[in-house]
């Protein structure tokens, strides 16, 4: 087909409210009890086909509910990882060779599938195995995805369309945007089925071919979303899912001539290894592989004198408990002048303390469980740390129980000391660290709170005095990549907050957006010359 052709323009997918008697929530508790009622198989899919792998049998559970089985994946090897690649770069030619409509095709289909009969489906398995509430899997696992899957085919259309602003009289400048020669490595962390979904789409868009390695703990969702992948008509090979763990994967991958890109999201510390296996295997690779990674955070809200105590409990409340804290952007430490803490402490430790935590199957819940024992156990150190150290005060929750499943009760800490751990460290959970400071202070405040966490990921001012906002946002500029006024720090939404930070929280790429698709593609530059010319020498030569 000869044609110029444009893309349907994108829209925010609607969140549903599955209030009660509503359709969206009679649909989704049939799934969710089918689902939880039957264990299945997690498999790789290698080259289209689901492959049960020979590793060790690691089953996936509910988190609130962690003797509930949802299935059994096997832990990658480093054979599964080969076949792996084998699929990927046999699939590359064939993808990168279809139109970038056939492709955006696949994504839209994908996008309008998820929207409406897989919705149910996949949010399902994402609240069921990684514990979010149907509103968190519903902001995440449905509407962010189909944002994802619609406004990259929109943001890479406008990618190709750029051409060089000019060309020379008796000659034709274009630009071809090629995908990386090689296979992309995705590798996706266990809280957000969005990202799941987005790492291994947006390189396969750009025309490359896939690794995906889903956390161990989000695989349920993961399956749901190869399969949907499948059923959009994603050629066999263009996006290849091995389960497991990592490390056997990387061992494969990283020392693969092949390796064109990583696209990863997750902590610090992993992606720091990864990198560094990168720089250490550099000769063995055909070309500078492109890493993108998107990691940790250690968010702040900000509060002045003059903030709207309303509007803070309700930043923190949210912003720090929502899915448990595990969020990369989740607030995690607040700095509150004093004569504000006066009228917000109160409030905020009573909401605090009602907030219903349990298992998600109760619509009634604001609250499910950490997502396995080891966060569960990391919790409950920092929560006896807290309790015992003479410069924290626990005024709110404090306590846990992992006995039915994995809950950590939400937690506020008063920390006097302000370069203490817990308002450094990334914890990843429902616990809020908070320093109360002399309203006098607000300068020091500003300047020490600015760079003592290594992350710049999200944060917020909550002021209603305009100079304030102003003198935050400026003087916070390097501290986040995603900055909020009068807001919480969390539910940055496609195609309107472009997410991603700096420093220690990653390369900023923005998912979701042109700079992230642009990591994709390697530019070629033709200059084509209509009457070349037929002797070297130039008129100066006489
Ligand atoms: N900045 C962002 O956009 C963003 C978004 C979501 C999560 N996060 C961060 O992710 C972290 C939480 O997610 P997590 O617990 O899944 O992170 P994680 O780093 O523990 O795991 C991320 C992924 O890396 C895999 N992995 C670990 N070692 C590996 C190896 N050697 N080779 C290959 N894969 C390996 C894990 O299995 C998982 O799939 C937090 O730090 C959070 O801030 C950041
Ligand atoms: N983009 C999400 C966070 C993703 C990380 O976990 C937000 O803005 O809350």
């Amino acid at each position: 087909m000869d044609a110029i052709i444009n893309v349907p323009d994108p829209v925010n997918e609607p969140v549903r409210t599955y209030a009660p008697g509503s359709p969206e929530r009679a649909e989704l508790e049939v799934e969710l009890a089918r689902m939880a009622s039957t264990p299945i198989d997690l498999p790789h899919v290698i080259g289209g086909q689901e492959v049960v792998g020979d590793g060790e049998a690691v089953d996936v559970v509910q988190p609130h509910a962690h003797a509930e089985v949802l299935g059994t994946l096997h832990d990658g090897t480093g054979a599964d990882a080969a076949a792996a690649v084998d699929a990927a770069l046999a699939a590359a030619v064939p993808w990168r060779e279809l139109s970038f409509e056939d492709r955006a095709s696949v994504m839209l289909k994908a996008a309008d599938l998820l929207s409406g009969p897989w919705r149910a489906r996949v949010n399902a398995a994402t609240m069921l195995g990684q514990s979010k509430t149907v509103h968190q899997a519903e902001i995440d696992s449905a509407c962010e995805l189909a944002d994802f899957l619609r406004f990259n085919v929109h943001f890479a259309r406008q990618l190709l369309a750029e051409q060089p602003v000019t060309s020379s009289p008796g000659t034709w400048n274009r630009i071809d945007q090629r995908p990386l020669e090689g296979f992309v490595y995705a590798v996706t962390p266990f809280n957000f089925t969005a990202i799941a979904g987005n790492l291994p789409t947006a390189p396969a868009l750009m025309g490359n071919t896939v690794v995906w390695k889903p956390a161990t703990t989000q695989t349920r969702a993961a399956t749901e979303l190869m399969r949907l992948f499948q059923a959009a008509g994603l050629p066999d090979g263009v996006v290849n899912m091995v389960t497991g763990r990592g490390p056997a994967i990387s061992e494969v991958l990283l020392n693969h001539r092949d390796l064109a890109g990583i696209h990863f999201t997750g902590s610090t510390t992993v992606f720091n290894s990864l990198w560094k296996q990168v720089g250490d295997n550099l000769s063995t690779y055909r070309s500078y592989p492109r890493i993108v990674g998107e990691t940790g955070g250690k968010d702040f809200v900000v509060a002045h004198p003059s903030a709207d105590v309303d509007v803070l409990r309700t930043a923190l409340v949210r912003g720090a408990f929502e899915y448990q804290g595990q969020k990369c952007s989740a607030a995690s430490r607040a700095y509150v002048p004093a004569s504000v803490w006066e009228r917000l402490r109160d409030d905020l430790v009573a909401t605090t303390e009602a907030l219903p935590v349990g298992d998600v199957r109760d619509l009634s819940n604001f609250m499910g469980a950490v997502i396995d024992d080891r966060a569960f156990a990391k919790h409950k150190k920092v929560l006896d740390m807290a309790h015992a150290d003479d410069r924290v005060e626990v005024v709110a929750g404090g306590t846990c129980d992992d006995e039915v499943g994995y809950f950590v009760r939400p937690t506020i800490a008063l920390v006097s000391d302000p370069e203490h751990e817990m308002l450094t460290t990334e914890y990843f959970g429902p616990i809020l660290a908070v320093h109360v400071y002399r309203d006098e202070d607000w300068d020091a405040m500003l300047t020490q709170m600015e760079s003592v966490a290594e992350y710049a990921l999200t944060g917020g001012v909550i002021a209603q005095d305009r100079a304030a906002i102003a003198e935050v946002t400026q003087r916070l500029r390097f501290a986040a990549g995603n900055f909020y006024v009068n807001d919480k720090p969390t539910g940055a939404v496609v195609g309107q907050q472009p997410f991603g930070g700096a420093r220690g929280s990653g390369t900023n790429d923005k998912a979701g957006s042109k700079a992230n698709l642009q990591r994709w593609i390697s530019t070629r530059v033709i200059k084509e010359t209509f009457a070349p010319p037929t002797d070297y020498r130039y008129p100066h030569m006489g």
